[in-house]
């Protein structure tokens, strides 16, 4: 978690300073930034003076935008993307990999990244150069990893996150997993801990890059991706600058009208709950931070539907993606919950039931009959919650690694506020929060 009160050092020595020459000599522009320690998030970006963003003018009736500054710039030629792996790791033979479809040995861009990163890593190692040496020597270095990412936890640390975390780290060990043994398969003989680092590398400092040629017209989304020197200094908040690809290169521009001088500038990854940061880049933000917190509760409701309750959910497009916010639970939650009032849907007898629950759907029927036993399933979930949450706080205090303990323990501790809060949003039959029976 990183406070935007956290006063930065800039990052003028060493391996830093040597990065922002390269990068200004090769053509990446950043002309109001530094790089600066911003712990605990590591590095980060900083102003060096006032940066002015977007801006209404009102003329009489008329309002103009003037748009913010471009703040940042780096050029295509810098990216490490699908087209320039042969570039950034000669004789890696990876390209025509990236080119083959995967049923037919093709490879991931992630996994394909991965693994020339962690070749470049040894070659530099046996004294080859490399073109982006002076960039891949400011990513942080495997120990720092593993204060934060799951992916490295031990089975007794990442055991005790949330469900809704866990439910994302097996899905991410599942993918990691799969390019490890296909890279290894290819014959490199990469160690598991030097392509996770790599992997890792690759997972936290991703764009999304699609540009306008053929090749990415029907590329999934998911290997639409470039590394772009400088601008993966930048942490994330959920109202950050915006990253554009432009024919040239990638830039960053302002959101808010001011920035003033030695405070930190953020960009956005994407609207993600807080288990999503945690997994994927091994930080927190605090509650009141981050508006697209959420907490899948498809951990606990999934295994209670039965499989006609699945076909039914599934034919309305209502099945998984079950959650609750900071203020309630989310209609596909409840469309779900009330699906399994009716225990046998696809029965002919049942068909009138039904009707009512599609009326529910479209919004032509309130669902108060229904409103109270639905909260009680509910609240039913947030109990099985607090107590998991409650013993996982005890256990991960007796962590070794206490950096570890905190963050599992912070982010038990706001699922469990948000649950708390939920609770007391709902109003029972003579008008009184429902909450309160649970209150802790
Ligand atoms: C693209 S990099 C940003 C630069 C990075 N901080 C560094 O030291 O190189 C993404 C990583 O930065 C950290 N990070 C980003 N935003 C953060 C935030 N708001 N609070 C704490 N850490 C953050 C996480 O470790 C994340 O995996």
């Amino acid at each position: 978690m990183t406070d935007r009160k956290t006063i930065p050092t800039p990052a003028t020595t060493g391996t830093h300073a040597l990065f922002t020459l390269w990068a200004r000599k090769h053509g990446i522009e950043f002309p109001k930034l530094i790089p600066a320690y911003l712990p605990p998030a590591g590095l980060g970006i900083i102003a060096t003076e006032e940066i002015t963003g977007p801006d209404q003018t009102r003329h009489g009736k008329t309002i103009s935008m003037s748009l913010g500054e471009v703040i940042a710039f780096t050029p295509n030629a810098l990216l490490l993307t699908r087209e320039n792996i042969e570039r950034f790791s000669p004789g890696c033979g990876l390209g025509s990999l990236l080119r083959q479809k995967r049923d037919d040995g093709g490879l991931s861009s992630h996994a394909v990244f991965a693994a020339v990163i962690a070749r470049e890593m040894r070659r530099i190692a046996e004294g080859h150069e490399n073109m982006w040496r002076e960039w891949i020597d400011v990513w942080p270095k495997a120990k720092e990893f593993r204060g934060g990412m799951p992916l490295m936890w031990s089975p007794e640390e990442s055991n005790l996150l949330p469900p809704s975390a866990k439910r994302l780290l097996d899905e991410q060990r599942e993918k990691f997993t799969r390019d490890f043994r296909t890279v290894e398969q290819k014959g490199f003989g990469f160690t598991k801990q030097e392509y996770m680092w790599s992997w890792i590398v690759v997972n936290t400092r991703t764009l999304f890059y699609k540009p306008p040629h053929p090749a990415y017209n029907d590329l999934p989304r998911e290997d639409c991706m470039a590394l772009c020197p400088f601008i993966d200094y930048f942490n994330h908040s959920d109202d950050g600058c915006n990253v554009q690809l432009t024919p040239t290169g990638f830039t960053v521009t302002p959101t808010k009208p001011n920035h003033p001088a030695n405070t930190q500038l953020f960009v956005t990854y994407g609207c993600h709950s807080n288990d999503f940061l945690l997994v994927e880049y091994g930080f927190n933000l605090p509650l009141e931070k981050n508006k697209w917190d959420e907490v899948s509760i498809t951990p606990y409701l999934l295994p209670l539907l039965s499989e006609e309750h699945k076909r039914v959910l599934s034919r309305e497009g209502f099945l998984g993606k079950y959650a609750f916010d900071k203020e309630a639970f989310c209609f596909r939650t409840q469309a779900a919950v009330r699906l399994m009032l009716i225990e046998h849907p696809e029965m002919d007898a049942n068909r009138r039931k039904v009707e009512v629950w599609k009326n529910f759907l479209a919004g032509h029927d309130d669902g108060e009959r229904e409103r109270e036993a639905v909260e009680e399933r509910l609240l039913g979930f947030l109990d099985a919650l607090e107590e998991e949450g409650k013993c996982a706080v005890l256990e991960a205090d007796k962590l070794q690694r206490h950096s570890i303990g905190d963050l599992i323990k912070m982010r038990w501790e706001q699922i469990l506020r948000m649950a708390n809060d939920v609770r007391t949003n709902m109003v029972g039959e003579n008008g009184e929060r429902r909450g309160r029976r649970y209150a802790t």
